[in-house]
């Protein structure tokens, strides 16, 4: 990849977008496209064609979409489907008409059968029922990638598919109903250690375990891809190691310095059992995550970053 390739980052507002702008940058890669969604809204398949046409990007890293925890997946579940398949056949079409040199699009672990297997090889997609909590946000997923596998079949494109796990770091989602776990126990816990809160309620059992890649990481990985990958097999990307949502809360607990207690809350869904990612084809591509997941969470809490999502939040509820 030549450092002055065109490349289109779509949603480098959100987390995984901007970080694949900084990380695209520090590579010294300066022709970026970007468009916020108000500018361009990639669900409207003319503005999507008109966009191509005038900038005709050699790169397309699809990162927008519709995206949120368990309980915004289960609550706008039209949304999810409709918006993530709306977006994605429009940037993979335009993407195929002007012959982009490649594509990268970002599937999720939640794509897997829900009692699949652990660890979770790439083949044992379609090969079980869904989780019922995030079954449109899947399916919607699930058709991206066979739309990128099908256009390469069919027309040769350069389309290229990588399933994260769990992320998080800078940009993410502070709101306590729509946000996924980590960035909700994070602000949970850090404003009951501040008002000395007895208890902080952490939904469901407890059990379910998940696993959590820092958002920088997954954007070298989606680098490492672009330079070294050009197969039609979907890649996961995660750390290949997992924690019960309890062990999660007592690491936040301790990073934040909270003392109280903490409380399950059985009425809300516990989703996925387990769905940790088998890494090791990308680990046979050449590629590792550097960032532990105390590590991460310590850089997170100590950024920038999360002074302004926490002081917009502190001004927003007083
Ligand atoms: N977060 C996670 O834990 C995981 C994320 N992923 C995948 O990574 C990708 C990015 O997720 P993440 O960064 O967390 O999500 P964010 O919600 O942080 O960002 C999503 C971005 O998509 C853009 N967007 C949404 N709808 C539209 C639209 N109609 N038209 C144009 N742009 C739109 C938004 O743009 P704007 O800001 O301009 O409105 C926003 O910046 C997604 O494909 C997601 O499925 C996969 C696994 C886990
Ligand atoms: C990335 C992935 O994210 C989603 O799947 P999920 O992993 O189930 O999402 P989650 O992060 O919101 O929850 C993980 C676990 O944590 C528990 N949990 C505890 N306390 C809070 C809490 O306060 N908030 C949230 N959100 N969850 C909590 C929660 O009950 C669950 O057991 C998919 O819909 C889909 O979008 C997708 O691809």
């Amino acid at each position: 990849m030549e450092t002055d390739a065109k490349i289109y980052v779509a949603g480098h507002r959100g987390m995984v977008g901007g970080a694949l702008v900084r990380r695209l940058r520090r590579a010294g890669f300066t022709n970026l496209v970007v468009r916020t969604s108000t500018e361009l809204d990639l669900r409207n398949q003319a503005a999507v064609a008109d966009f191509f046409a005038e900038e005709q990007p050699d790169y397309v890293l699809l990162a927008a979409a519709k995206v949120g925890g368990i309980q915004a997946n289960s609550t706008y579940r039209a949304d999810f489907l409709y918006d993530n398949l709306m977006i994605q056949s429009n940037v993979l079409q335009q993407s195929h008409r002007h012959g982009v040199r490649k594509l990268l699009f970002l599937g999720s672990s939640c794509i897997y059968p829900k009692l699949a297997p652990q660890p979770i090889r790439e083949e044992y997609l379609l090969t079980g029922p869904l989780e019922p909590t995030n079954e449109p946000y899947a399916i919607a997923k699930i058709a991206g990638l066979k739309l990128c596998e099908a256009y390469r079949a069919q027309h040769g494109s350069n389309f290229i598919t990588v399933m994260p796990t769990n992320l998080y770091g800078p940009g993410d989602n502070y709101d306590l109903e729509n946000s996924h776990v980590l960035p909700a126990l994070l602000r949970k816990f850090s404003e009951a250690a501040a008002q000395r809160l007895p208890q902080v309620t952490v939904w469901g059992t407890g059990t379910p375990r998940r696993e959590f890649l820092h958002v920088d990481d997954l954007a070298d990985a989606c680098l490492h891809l672009l330079r070294h990958y050009d197969g039609a097999l979907p890649v996961n990307a995660g750390t290949g190691r997992d924690i019960t949502i309890q062990e999660l809360a007592d690491l936040v607990a301790e990073l934040t310095g909270y003392t109280g207690e903490v409380v399950f809350d059985f009425a809300r869904p516990d989703g996925t059992p387990r769905k940790l990612l088998d890494v090791s084809r990308l680990h046979g591509l050449g590629w590792r995550h550097r960032i532990g997941l105390r590590a991460g969470l310590e850089q997170v809490l100590t950024s920038a970053d999360w002074l302004q999502a926490t002081q917009a939040v502190a001004t927003a509820t007083t």
